[in-house]
C-alpha cells in the first residue's frame, strides 16, 4: 500500500478548476516531483495535503487515513512535515535552538513552559543536526550562516516531528548550482536513511532530472504526465505544456530581472 494516494482531488476558486481531479500515489521512501507551468495548481495541491485549504472533492489518504477535512495541526501529527522558509525560522536563535523549539511544538509544549530553554532536549536537537551536517555550528545564530547552512536548519526542523512524509515547495529556490546539489543529497540522504516520502515542487529541471525518483506533471490543474523523469523529457504532452514552449522557468525568470 502506498504511503500517500490522492484519488480525485479537485479545487475550483469562482469559475477557476485549479485542480481537476487529479489522481497519484506516493510510496515510502521516494523522492516525487511535482511539476508543471504557472498556474497549473501545484501549490493548490500542495496546500491540501497539508491541510491548509480544504479540497471540493476527492480524497487524500495519508497510511489509511483520511486527511481531507482536518485541520493542518492533526494533518501535521499524523506525520505530514514541511519545509518553512527563511523567514519563518528564528534568524537571532542559535541552529540548535530553532531545532529545540520545533521538538517543543512536536511535543506539545508551549514556549511559557519551557523553564529551562537551552536544556530542552538538546542532546536530541543536536543529533537532529547531525543528519543534516550542521552539528559543529549548532551554537551560532541562523542570522550568521550561510544561505545553504540556514537550509539545512530548516530541514532538521522539518524532520525533529519525524514525518512519514515531508512536503518540500521549491526547496531550491534561490540558491547556487552546488549548494542545489548539496541540499538534493541531503534530501536524498534522509529519505532513504529515514523511510521518509517527500512531494516536492521544483522549477529546476536539473534538480528534478538529477535527484527525483518519478515526477508527476500538472498542467491546467489535470495530471497529464507520470513517470520516471528521464522517460518523460520526451513525452510530447510534458514537451508541449513545458518544455515546447522554449522557456524553462529558469530562463522565465531571469528575463523578469532584465530591464525592459
Ligand atoms: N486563493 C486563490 N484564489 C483564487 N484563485 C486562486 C487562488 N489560488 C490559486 N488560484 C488560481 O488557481 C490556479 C492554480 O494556482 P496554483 O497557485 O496552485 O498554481 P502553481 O502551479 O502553484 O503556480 P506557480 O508555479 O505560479 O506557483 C491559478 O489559475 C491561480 O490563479
Amino acid at each position: 500500500m502506498s504511503l500517500l494516494k490522492v484519488s480525485g482531488l479537485g479545487k475550483s476558486f469562482g469559475g477557476v478548476r485549479a485542480v481537476d481531479g487529479i489522481n497519484f500515489e506516493l510510496p515510502a521512501g521516494e523522492l516525487l516531483a511535482l511539476i508543471g507551468p504557472n498556474g497549473a495548481g501545484k501549490s493548490t495541491t500542495f496546500n491540501m495535503v497539508n491541510g491548509q485549504l480544504r479540497a471540493d472533492s476527492g480524497s487524500i489518504m495519508l497510511n489509511g487515513n483520511e486527511l481531507v477535512g482536518l485541520p493542518p495541526r492533526s494533518i501535521w501529527k499524523l506525520g505530514v512535515g514541511r519545509t518553512f522558509q527563511i523567514a519563518e525560522t528564528f534568524a537571532s536563535l542559535t541552529a540548535v535552538e530553532n531545532v529545540q523549539m520545533a521538538l517543543l511544538s512536536a511535543d506539545n509544549k508551549l514556549l511559557s513552559t519551557w523553564r529551562r530553554a537551552s536544556a530542552y532536549k538538546r542532546n536530541q536537537a543536536i543529533d537532529l543536526l547531525d543528519q543534516v551536517g550542521m552539528a559543529a555550528q549548532a551554537d551560532r545564530p541562523c542570522s550568521v550562516l550561510a544561505y545553504g547552512d540556514v537550509k539545512r536548519v530548516e530541514l532538521a526542523i522539518a524532520i525533529a516531528n519525524d514525518p512519514k512524509l515531508l512536503l518540500m515547495d521549491e526547496p531550491t529556490a534561490g540558491m547556487a548550482p552546488k549548494e542545489r546539489n548539496d541540499l538534493m543529497a541531503l534530501t536524498k540522504k534522509l529519505v532513504i536513511e529515514r523511510g521518509m516520502a517527500v512531494l516536492f515542487t521544483e522549477h529546476s529541471m536539473d534538480v528534478v532530472f538529477a535527484y527525483a525518483d518519478r515526477m508527476i506533471v500538472l498542467a491546467r490543474g489535470r495530471l497529464i504526465a507520470e513517470g520516471k523523469p528521464l522517460e518523460l523529457r520526451d513525452d510530447p504532452k510534458v514537451q508541449e505544456v513545458y518544455f515546447g514552449s522554449g522557456k524553462t522557468f529558469e530562463k522565465k525568470k531571469a528575463a523578469v530581472k532584465e530591464p525592459a
